[in-house]
């Protein structure tokens, strides 16, 4: 539990809404608001449910901001994402987020002053610089530029052997962009190189199949990514990253998000950067779900969860802090955003008891990034969080239903219980399809996760329960590149440029059920209402009035 005494936690009563409802609190992954063409899969797909809302309750329905500002990413050409997208929900503020908080530790030089900083110094007279992280400009996980940066300067503070170690992305960006961003990598390593630091690239791989998996999904993922970044030993070998992304992606299965791992090897075959003790090595990617995995192998003694092999005795740091509970790792060259007093936390003090669920692709997002990227419950006997296993080893537009109806079912479950008064899931189906770029599947995903919306509002509809359904940021609702006017973007070749991507539109955010007090509808004085909005909408739904401190709630209730 947090330090504040009980009675800090103590939340108003709201004068007009009664405590006691069950609430289904629904998050739509990847679910936004957007023109009705054939590449809007949700405009697409039948999905007679979340229309109904719409349609029928215009008052109980509206439109909110998931990207930019609105969730605390540095402007407003940032596409929203689950991390910044639950840390709002559940938070009910907006904190800058790490892509900004490393944005200005970079451009005010305060991260070279930083005790990570400091820490990973140490391997600079005798030892490697290892950076690893996604390459590209997406801004979900990381940035480009910060790499460069961040190269720069630490040249400048000292390192004389740099390494590289990447992840192909395809997925916050286009297909097949990685070979752009590496050519401008390998630019700014062969301008180190003229000042005298032994800079290279080292490996890479493909995001989805290399390193870049969460929630412990498959930790195959991740030992790919250790046997090339730390022993140096992968499938394929190439002299030239340049020459390894372009050869790979020949395969016409190919694709960014999916490269196999290579590494990098000099004239004699010898991998040019594995990791050795007296090292030092950086994650560089901001954002924590993605690394968490790969934290726990570089930095934990006690390790089973595969064979290491060979364990360097190296000076580790994050680009941030990845998990404020489980203090991972335990340097890190920038603060994370401190997101304390959510909205969970308060409501376990309140007396709420709390059903969350999802698969294990999206199981963090309405528990540790709902609850400020903080892994754990605040009160067991107060909340039950359930974990669907998801499908492992598959790209999900071949299963685009994913675990909807399992989820759905839980969700039903728990709601009829009467055990729990928030019952809080995530469908996964319009964002992980939607990342595949199969526009077929995601369409069949949409239809899959409207199922799975109808499935939990009979079961409120059972108890006299509240629902609230929105989304955590766009996806399958634009499947194409677009110019300016709107119209799709073609590539060189003639072809159609798919967006396997989040998008910057907004979500909808409807609410309902038989236990909504007459007279509640959503307010019309705060236009520019985002997913900050929500916590404090739950809390008066709840009977509560949220802290001052949050964003103002979305609902009023006028007298009939
Ligand atoms: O898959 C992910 O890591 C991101 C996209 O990079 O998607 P989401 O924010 O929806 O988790
Ligand atoms: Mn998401
Ligand atoms: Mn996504």
């Amino acid at each position: 539990m947090g330090s504040k005494g009980q009675n800090a936690w103590k939340l108003a009563d709201h004068p007009k809404l009664p405590k006691g409802k069950t609430i289904a609190m629904v998050v739509l992954d990847g679910w936004g608001e957007a023109r009705p063409d054939e590449y809007n899969c949700i405009h697409v797909a039948d999905t007679p449910t979340m229309d109904s809302f719409k349609t029928t309750a215009p008052e109980k329905w509206r439109l909110i901001k998931a990207h930019g500002s609105a969730v605390g990413l540095p402007s407003e050409d940032d596409m929203g994402n689950s991390e910044v997208g639950h840390n709002a929900l559940g938070a009910g503020r907006i904190f800058a987020q790490g892509a900004k908080l490393v944005d200005s530790a970079l451009a005010s030089g305060k991260i070279y002053g930083g005790e990570g900083f400091k820490y990973i110094k140490q391997s600079f007279d005798n030892g490697t610089l290892h950076l690893i992280g996604l390459l590209s400009d997406g801004g979900v996980h990381s940035r480009l530029d910060q790499l460069l940066l961040l190269l720069k300067g630490a040249a400048e503070q000292g390192a004389k052997r740099i390494r590289v170690h990447f992840l192909t992305d395809g997925r916050d960006v286009l297909d097949g962009s990685s070979v752009g961003f590496v050519e401008t990598l390998e630019k700014d390593l062969s301008n180190l190189r003229e000042k005298g630091v032994d800079a290279q690239i080292a490996s890479g791989g493909g995001r989805m199949y290399v390193t870049m998996d969460r929630y412990e999904n498959d930790w195959n993922v991740v030992k790919r990514g250790w046997d090339a970044q730390v022993l140096g030993e992968a499938p394929y070998k190439f002299r030239s990253a340049v020459e390894a992304v372009k050869k790979l992606r020949e395969d016409p299965k190919a694709n960014d998000q999916y490269l196999p791992p290579f590494v990098i090897v000099d004239e004699s075959g010898n991998p040019v950067g594995p990791v050795k003790d007296g090292d030092a090595v950086v994650t560089f990617n901001f954002r924590a779900d993605r690394m968490t995995m790969l934290a726990k192998a570089l930095e934990y003694a006690d390790f089973d969860k595969f064979d290491r092999v060979r364990v360097p005795k190296i000076y580790y740091a994050g680009m941030l802090q990845y998990d404020g509970e489980l203090k991972l790792p335990s340097h890190y060259l920038v603060s994370p955003p401190e997101i304390e007093r959510t909205s969970g936390e308060y409501l376990v003090h309140n007396g709420v008891r709390t059903f969350a669920c999802s698969e294990t692709v999206k199981f963090g997002h309405v528990t540790f990034f709902w609850n400020g990227n903080r892994s754990g419950c605040f009160n067991e006997e107060m909340e039950e969080y359930v974990e669907i296993p998801s499908d492992v080893g598959i790209t999900f537009n071949v299963q685009p239903k994913m675990k909807a109806l399992e989820i759905a079912e839980k969700a039903r479950d728990a709601i009829l219980s009467g055990k729990f008064d928030q019952i809080r899931v995530n469908l996964p189906n319009g964002d992980m399809v939607g990342h595949t770029g199969d526009i077929e599947a995601t369409v069949v995903a949409c239809k899959a996760a409207d199922e799975a919306v109808k499935t939990i509002i009979d079961a409120i509809e059972q108890v006299g329960g509240i629902y609230v359904i929105t989304a955590d940021h766009g996806n399958a609702e634009d499947m194409v590149k677009r110019d300016k006017s709107g119209a799709p973007q073609l590539d060189k070749s003639g072809k159609l440029q798919i967006l396997t991507s989040h998008t910057l539109k907004p979500v909808p955010i409807a609410i309902g059920g038989p236990g909504l007090k007459a007279g509640t509808r959503f307010r019309n004085d705060v236009p520019t209402g985002g997913l900050a909005n929500v916590a404090a909408t739950v809390m008066n739904l709840h009977g509560f009035i949220a802290p001052d401190d949050y964003e103002p709630t979305l609902i009023e209730v006028v007298d009939n």
